[in-house]
């Protein structure tokens, strides 16, 4: 007969073993996976469960990982909640991991190979090279703009990233800011993506499981919200793509041509429900958003840019004397002049070093045990450079943390990068065959955006009312992490043309017009 007692007393007999065999298995797997004697790199002891988690700040995290970087070494170890990151923390340990031949082990991301393979396919050189004379155009758009209106800079800067963006990915002209149906949107956009997650960024990708925890639990309120931004999202690229299409003829754009032939209206019978970059209507539509979420990352460089003018009048002044020697005071800068200079080069390079805006980069995952210096790297280990602490790593960058393009100059003044870094002499678009696909479009636009703002505004310090400059502040605090990009917070600059400037502004089209 059914006896409630001795089944209440049964019960911890029979779970008792049950739990002893699981806890063993448990250890026994673990130990498994992780051999005696192999140590993971060294790192902040934290908690037990939590590990680390309770010490990361939702703010600006990576000073925090960069403190642990500079106590316990290049290669450090994190808890969180059971799992271990592996965080880099030197340019040589992430080349060595992501960019040379290890670099198979840590570039795990598999449903992005092919949809990486389309971007590239879009970004070919001769393509970046068709987008220069939208490049220039937009630059003088945005000292028109900010001539005009110099308190809205950042209105500006945000402009001309979209205008750049939303041209190249979808044939679109961006007019004004705010009657633009689409500039505003790829920028809340970007901020929901990078908000909804933030500290979740960083923590989903590392624990894909917090995903799944349910909405209604408390603290998991995010996951609605990213629901509901996802589903906003999804409409706003596919209005996206819709624009590409009707725009393929009169302005072909990264999307449009990768439109399956009938598509863009040519009529051709073609099955294939896969188009010339190799992938679907749908995953192109996919692709084209997260491009235009980009356009959050380049207006923060060229804000951060306008910051470090109006911060070093001294770099300011050098940068406008070597402009104005090779492009005189009657015409604007172009790319033709880009070798003739290397300062405007190495002052473009010193902001992406100097205030990286992806000051910890996206996280990958090993797909093998690797052992690295003596440390043991299990497969399926989340590993992500910390971006902020290779870039104030003194023993690359002398005195790191000032701003100083000249880092950048040989002794016959000629544009130099590191030893890690030939090629730019930073890391921020990443290591490897993960390394961004879009950082020679992004360098471009950076550069000529720089070398149009030198040679035609001034940016200063505001005054007091005693008429002293006030320096606008420049620590890492005075920037903004709403997640995975740092802005600078607002700051004042007091903003006027140059010589001979205003004169040229008059053939410039209004915003939105375009180049022809
Ligand atoms: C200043 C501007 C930019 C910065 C700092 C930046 C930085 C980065 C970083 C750090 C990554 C991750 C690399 C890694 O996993 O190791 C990345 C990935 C990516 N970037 Fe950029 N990016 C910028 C602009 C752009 C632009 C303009 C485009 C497109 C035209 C673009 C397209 C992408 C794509 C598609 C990925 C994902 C690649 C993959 O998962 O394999 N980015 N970017």
């Amino acid at each position: 007969m059914y006896n409630p007692l001795s089944l209440g007393l049964a019960l911890p007999i029979i779970l008792f073993p049950i739990i002893c065999y699981a806890f063993n298995l448990h250890v026994y797997l673990y130990m498994k996976s992780r051999p005696l004697k192999l140590r993971m790199p060294p790192g902040p002891k934290g908690l037990p469960i939590l590990g680390s988690l309770l010490d990361l700040p939702p703010d600006r995290y990576w000073l925090k990982i960069d403190e642990w970087v500079k106590k316990h070494g290049p290669i450090i170890t994190i808890k969180l909640l059971g799992k271990r990151v592996v965080v880099l923390g030197s340019a040589k340990v992430a080349a060595d991991l992501l960019a040379d031949r290890r670099s198979a082990i840590y570039s795990d991301r598999p449903r992005h190979r092919r949809f990486r393979k389309a971007i590239h396919a879009g970004l070919q050189p001769k393509a970046l090279a068709s987008y220069h004379t939208l490049e220039e155009h937009e630059a003088r758009v945005f000292v028109k703009e900010v001539s005009q209106n110099p308190d809205a800079f950042r209105d500006c800067a945000k402009r001309f990233a979209a205008a750049l963006i939303l041209r190249t990915t979808y044939g679109h002209s961006t007019l004004t800011l705010s009657t633009d149906r689409f500039a505003q949107r790829v920028f809340s956009s970007a901020t929901n993506f990078a908000g909804s997650l933030a500290p979740g960024r960083f923590l989903v990708d590392i624990l894909p499981w917090l995903q799944h925890v349910p909405r209604w639990i408390p603290g998991a309120g995010w996951q609605k919200k990213a629901a509901e931004w996802a589903e906003n999202d999804r409409v706003l690229y596919i209005e996206l793509l819709q624009t590409a299409r009707e725009n393929a003829v009169k302005q072909p754009s990264f999307i449009s041509e990768g439109l399956l032939p009938q598509e863009k209206g040519e009529n051709l019978n073609c099955d294939d429900e896969y188009g010339p970059y190799g992938v679907t209507e749908e995953e192109l539509a996919y692709i084209g958003g997260t491009i235009s979420q980009t356009a959050d990352t380049i207006m923060s460089t060229v804000s951060t840019l306008f910051l470090a003018l109006t911060s070093h009048p001294a770099v300011l002044s050098r940068a406008q004397a070597e402009v104005d020697s090779v492009v005189g005071r009657s015409r604007w800068p172009t790319f033709a002049d880009r070798e003739k200079l290397p300062y405007v080069g190495a002052l473009a390079r010193e902001v992406c070093r100097w205030r990286p805006v992806a000051p910890l980069s996206v996280p990958h995952a090993s797909t093998k045990d690797d052992m690295y210096n003596g440390y043991f790297i299990p497969a399926g280990t989340t590993v992500i450079s910390c971006t902020w602490s290779i870039h104030h790593d003194p023993a690359v960058y002398a005195d790191p943390s000032s701003f100083n393009p000249s880092r950048f100059l040989d002794a016959n003044g000629k544009e130099i990068g590191t030893e890690e870094a030939k090629e730019r002499g930073h890391h921020v678009f990443g290591f490897g065959r993960r390394m961004c696909p879009g950082a020679t479009m992004s360098d471009h636009a950076i550069f000529i955006f720089a070398a149009c703002i030198i040679w035609a505004l001034d940016m200063r310090p505001v005054r007091d009312k005693h008429g002293v400059e006030i320096i606008p502040p420049v620590d890492p605090l005075q920037f903004s992490s709403g997640g995975e990009a740092s802005h600078p917070l607002p700051f004042p600059s007091s903003i006027t043309l140059r010589s001979g400037v205003q004169e040229l502004l008059e053939d410039v089209p209004f915003p939105g017009a375009g180049p022809d």
